[in-house]
């Protein structure tokens, strides 16, 4: 042992016999020796101790090394000798009082029946901790009773030259959970404070330890309510970016190289990496940070370290854990051998997430922007008194979402938007609550009726939301009997028509049997925030130190070869990944050419999925005059007189943040309202917004706005649409077909390649870091094969 390590050696409290088989329990050439004593192999099939070692030593009777007339199999490398069993499982022997008293707690407070086998596992086994001088790295044995803490894990230092004990190999097996009959659970677990709720045991947490039961302080008080929660409630269905801390979810059965075989130790190391990156969002988790929090007896924590840096790497990938504007520590990233070049099309948020993630992990990239500015369809505007974002200003359930975790790391302002909204009808009335409520109830069970309708149909059964709508609302009128007044039927619009909103699109084009296909999949939850400075702020983090070139339109993709050729307005570039993520309505136009022709199946894709269309309005007066009529709401409702204009100004934002008088207004226009908008100026459009206001607000003398803007998404050149939806006869696996790469050389990324989160940032963003992980994956495997 080093001098400046207080740790336990291996000489722990023992009987003298006892001792003397502490050291023995070192050398390995023991485990399996020759040696001419009786002896007796382990029984258990596929085993390979043929001269088992009892690790308990727990009564001068115990067997060691030598024979007994049975051994208790804990693990391949771990048995008891049946002397040792006895000497807890005999109610007239010492150890009885100790095991009943351990079951006792474990029965009161644990899930699980305490048998002497987890009372084995879970008191007796002994430590086993890695050196940490740079050097030695060898795993070392601890006695059973060793005062086994985080602390001595990260400072341990062996001070032995010898080479190791064999057993150690026995959990680098993946398998070894297969074989293992009672794995012992984790102690002093930082995920204790967040699964007060739950049996220990059920989660992979020994009941032995104190500090796993009972209540404990919230340990998410320290950030804005609801920002991060790693795990979803027992009974809830599961949040985006979270999981139930008892039960493995579907996707994690296929990751790949990972022991799934002992699930309840898998939990416990999901959820505690899930817990670490909950209490420090600001910091990356490292493998090493894991493994000094990673405390429990065996070798079974050789096997959990073992499987941190794979687990680690998928929650990294897919957005759990390590997400924003953190440092990637040196250790991850990937070797400077791998001189290749990568390209990024487009400098929008998904562009800008895949070229950070790849420049931080130590790629070549730049990226080609069309633009003189980045973005795409993020886009705020100072020029009105508040920040207004002509394009995407919200963020829709900020928890876990790491858009809101990167505002927070970078202190960005973001304000929670009341849900409370006032409906007022063309004449300016404002809707009876009792109908608005009466029919917000029946637009969703309209809702949920088509989607019982839909679960036996097939995708060529499908037609367009508006009519399957209109279908079911006339079909329970009738079956009713129940009459609906023209202001209820009004107010159904108004309904629609915030639909029509959140799909981009009209829902006479829309499909009713996938419009929501995506909802199939966790989504995010929390409040819906507005990002106070707009999202342009993320934009500038992520863009920092990318080697960006503007006003650089890529014309054309030659991926016929290996190295790739960009043709751009200016010169043409050459890298060896393509990563594209130029919007949907872009790929339909075929503005970029690709050599050869991009596949069917891609172009099938681009050509089903729908480029759907928003436009927006801002007015900034003078005065709030609407906080006469909306008191502190966020926003309000315009109830259309006629079903046409469903999708003209049908909500207003206040989004004022700052306290002067001045505020603003933003509204949108969507559906087939675009078309009474499309032949028009924009001092038309603000008349025509200025008009629906007056009607609202009748009493009220409406000011001329002292600024406004009008947005032109659908004929930017460089956007050509709001954002993807699910037109008739089409459905989510579109979204995966748009995200499969080329040859391992073309990428696509973008909010149209994101079937879980399509259509927003926060889509769009894991979407860059989805492909800039694949490319670093190809990349690492191509040099791999190089090597080999
Ligand atoms: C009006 C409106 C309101 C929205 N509101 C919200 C909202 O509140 N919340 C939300 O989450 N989402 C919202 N969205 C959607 C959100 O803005 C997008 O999903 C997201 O910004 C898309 O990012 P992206 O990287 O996929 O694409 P883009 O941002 O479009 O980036 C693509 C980039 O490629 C560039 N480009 C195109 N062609 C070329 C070429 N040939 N060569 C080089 N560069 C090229 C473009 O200039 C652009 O910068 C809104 C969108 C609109 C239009």
């Amino acid at each position: 042992m080093a001098a400046d390590n207080s740790a336990p050696t291996t000489e722990g409290k023992r009987s003298a016999r006892g001792k003397k088989r502490s050291s023995k329990l070192l050398d390995d050439k023991e485990d399996y020796d020759d040696s001419k004593r009786p002896r007796r192999a382990c029984e258990r099939s596929q085993c390979p101790a043929k001269v088992p070692i009892c690790f308990a030593g727990a009564t001068d009777r115990c067997a060691g090394s030598s024979w007994t007339s049975r051994w208790y199999h804990i693990s391949p490398g771990e048995h008891f000798c049946n002397e040792c069993f006895d000497h807890y499982y005999r109610a007239h022997k010492d150890g009885y009082t100790i095991f009943s008293d351990w079951k006792r707690i474990w029965s009161t407070h644990g899930k699980n029946e305490p048998k002497l086998m987890l009372f084995f596992a879970d008191q007796m086994l002994p430590y086993w901790v890695q050196c940490t001088a740079k050097d030695c790295k060898k795993w070392r044995q601890l006695s059973k009773d060793a005062k086994f803490d985080t602390e001595l894990v990260q400072r341990f230092k062996c001070g032995m030259s010898s080479s190791g004990v064999k057993r150690v190999d026995l959990p680098m097996n993946r398998r070894w959970y297969s074989q293992v009959t009672s794995a012992p659970y984790l102690w002093n677990s930082p995920s204790a404070t967040f699964l007060t709720g739950y049996y220990p045991d059920g989660v992979g947490l020994s009941v032995s330890d104190p500090s796993n039961r009972g209540a404990q302080e919230d340990p998410l008080a320290k950030y804005p309510k609801g920002l991060i929660q790693p795990f979803t409630n027992d009974g809830e269905s599961r949040s985006a970016l979270s999981f139930h801390p008892d039960f493995i979810e579907t996707e994690e059965n296929y990751l790949p190289h990972l022991s799934l075989d002992n699930p309840t130790l898998y939990l416990a190391l999901r959820n505690l990496i899930m817990s670490l990156w909950a209490d420090n969002i600001k910091e990356w988790l490292t493998v090493e940070k894991c493994s000094y929090n990673l405390l429990c007896r065996g070798l079974t924590r050789i096997r959990m370290v073992e499987d941190l840096p794979l687990l680690l790497q998928y929650l990294t990938c897919n957005g759990f854990i390590n997400s924003g504007l953190l440092t990637i520590p040196s250790s991850l990233h990937i070797s400077s051998d791998i001189q290749k070049d990568v390209i990024i099309i487009g400098g929008g948020i998904s562009g800008l997430s895949a070229a950070r993630y790849l420049h931080d992990m130590g790629v070549k990239v730049k990226v080609l922007e069309g633009r003189d500015r980045l973005g795409g369809r993020i886009h705020d505007t100072h020029q009105l008194v508040d920040c207004v974002g002509q394009g995407a200003q919200l963020l829709i359930g900020q928890t876990n979402n790491p858009i809101s975790i990167i505002a927070y790391q970078a202190g960005l302002g973001t304000k929670v938007i009341k849900e409370h909204c006032n409906l007022m009808d063309h004449r300016g009335k404002l809707v009876d609550p009792l109908v608005d409520r009466r029919i917000d109830f029946h637009f969703n069970a309209m809702l949920d009726v088509i989607a019982e309708w839909r679960q036996t149909k097939e995708l060529s059964h499908d037609i367009n939301l508006l009519d399957k709508f209109f279908e079911m609302h006339e079909q329970f009128k009738e079956e009713s009997q129940l009459p609906f007044t023209e202001e209820e039927e009004q107010v159904l619009q108004f309904h629609l028509g915030n639909l029509e909103y959140a799909c981009g699109a009209s829902l006479s084009k829309v499909s009713a049997l996938n419009w929501d296909h995506n909802e199939s999949l966790p989504q995010f939850s929390g409040d819906a925030v507005l990002m106070k400075d707009g999202y342009s702020q993320v934009v500038k983090r992520m863009s920092e130190n990318i080697d960006l070139c503007l006003n650089t339109q890529v014309l054309g993709i030659d991926y016929s070869d290996d190295v790739i050729t960009v043709k751009t307005t200016d010169k043409t570039y050459t890298a060896h990944k393509v990563l594209v993520t130029v919007p949907l309505a872009l790929l339909k136009k075929q503005t970029i050419q690709f050599t050869p022709p991009l596949p069917e199946k891609k172009l099938q894709a681009i050509t089903s999925l729908g480029a759907g269309s928003l436009e927006k309005v801002a007015l900034q007066f003078n005065k709030k005059f609407w906080k006469s009529k909306t008191d502190e709401d966020d926003f309000f409702g315009h109830v259309p007189a006629e079903e046409k204009q469903r999708g003209l100004f049908n909500v207003f934002y206040d989004i004022s943040t700052s306290t002067s008088d001045s505020g603003i207004l933003v509204t949108n226009v969507s559906g087939e309202a675009l078309n009474l908008i499309k032949d028009k100026t924009d001092k038309e459009v603000v008349n025509l917004c200025l008009y629906t206001l007056k009607s609202l607000f009748p009493a009220q003398t409406i000011p001329d706005p002292v600024n406004y803007l009008v947005t032109h998404w659908d004929s930017d050149p460089f956007a050509g649409m709001a954002y993807s939806y699910m037109p008739v006869g089409s459905d989510g696996s579109l979204y995966d077909d748009m995200a499969k790469d080329v040859n391992d050389k073309v990428y696509f990324a973008g909010e149209a390649t994101n079937k879980q989160f399509p259509q927003s940032v926060t889509g769009a963003y894991l979407s860059g870091l989805r492909e800039a992980n694949k490319i670093i994956l190809s990349l690492t495997s191509e040099i791999t094969q190089v090597d080999t």
